[in-house]
């Protein structure tokens, strides 16, 4: 008999879409299963302002294939010039759904992020005041933390105080890695946390043994493999804090296989193909659609899409190794087992 699972329409609450021949190649991967998405602002120059945020949005749907029916939800990059009217402006317009925290130098084209959170004290109590959540990169960048610490360090030195410093802030947890991120997130109110697909596959050995495989390396670090296991219990527990977010992070083959190369994991391509896969071994099938679907609208406040998909199990599907771009090609990420589930009728 045919396996068959209908859940809503997912949404991803974590998406790099880049700009440019990058965004027009990407996109479609996105909009194929996809109604909405958060899209990080991380480009170069960043997303700082409203008006730049309007025109990046702009651009994302004069990308869309013909006929996807997509809504991106803008964010702004925090800087420490942010003008807290602005992003009030951008927020009563509906422009925005949130706003990114980037520790200065955490992260992929995070150069222009926070190094004195004193300086964006007045943003983060405005945002409180109007209810716009804060999504935060969690990883300090102080040279003497070792890099796989790196999260749990942000969660005790930055974090931690800022929620406390400024109660109702909304506040996601981006992309958690770790055991310590998943404990937090269940220790507290008014805040999510999302889960990409990758960390629910590799630990850092995927990374490192027999040879280094650039296309596995993201930030922040997949670590080692209780941290996988605890972030596969979170996600599939169905809790409502946990919620997808792809991260799902386009660089092209040159600047993945490079001396030094680019920290991101393409997943767009087969993200609902592997979650199905997970969910299934961890005899969750029926949370697949809390994880992807349900909780991430239920913390922005908005509404589950009203359409469904179907995913059917049968024989081993293919896709793709590598996107073309007119910059070069991107990798799709290798989950490094045969997965048998598909979106029916894409
Ligand atoms: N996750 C990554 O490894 N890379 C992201 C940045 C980010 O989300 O930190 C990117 O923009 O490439
Ligand atoms: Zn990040
Ligand atoms: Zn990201």
């Amino acid at each position: 008999m045919t396996q068959k699972l209908t859940i809503r329409r997912p949404d991803d609450w974590h998406l790099h879409l880049r700009d440019g021949a990058m965004l027009r190649a990407v996109l479609p991967e996105t909009t194929r299963h996809f109604a909405r998405a958060i899209i990080m602002p991380n480009l170069v120059p960043p997303v700082v302002t409203g008006a730049e945020a309007a025109a990046y949005r702009d651009r994302i749907l004069a990308a869309l294939p013909n006929g996807d029916d997509f809504t991106p939800l803008m964010t702004l990059y925090l800087t420490e010039d942010t003008d807290p009217e602005d992003v009030a402006a951008a927020h009563a317009s509906g422009l925005i759904s949130a706003v990114k925290l980037y520790p200065a130098g955490a992260t992929t084209n995070s150069a222009s992020g926070v190094t004195n959170f004193d300086k964006v004290r007045a943003v983060l109590e405005r945002m409180a005041e109007i209810g716009l959540p804060l999504c935060a990169h969690g990883e300090v960048t102080d040279a003497e933390v070792d890099i796989f610490d790196r999260e749990a360090v942000f969660i005790d030195r930055v974090l931690d105080p800022i929620r406390r410093a400024t109660p109702g802030l909304r506040t996601v947890m981006e992309h958690i890695t770790t055991r310590d991120g998943v404990d937090y997130a269940l220790s507290q109110n008014n805040l999510g946390a999302t889960i990409t697909t990758h960390h629910l596959i590799i630990n850092r050995n995927h990374i490192l043994v027999g040879g280094i495989k650039p296309h596995y390396y993201c930030l922040p670090v997949a670590k080692r493999e209780d941290h996988r296991l605890a972030l596969r219990a979170a996600a599939t527990s169905g809790d409502k804090r946990f919620f997808l977010g792809t991260d799902s992070a386009p660089h092209t083959d040159a600047l993945k296989e490079n001396a030094c190369g680019c920290a991101g994991c393409f997943t767009a391509t087969n993200t609902m193909s592997i979650l199905a896969h997970v969910f299934e071994e961890e005899n969750a099938l029926d949370r697949l659609g809390a994880f992807t679907s349900l909780n991430g609208p239920t913390f922005y406040g908005l509404s589950p899409n009203e359409d469904h998909i179907t995913l059917t199990k049968g024989e081993t599907v293919h896709y793709p190794d590598k996107i073309d771009t007119a910059d070069g090609p991107v990798t799709v990420f290798d989950p490094g087992m045969d997965l048998h589930w598909r979106v029916e009728g894409a």
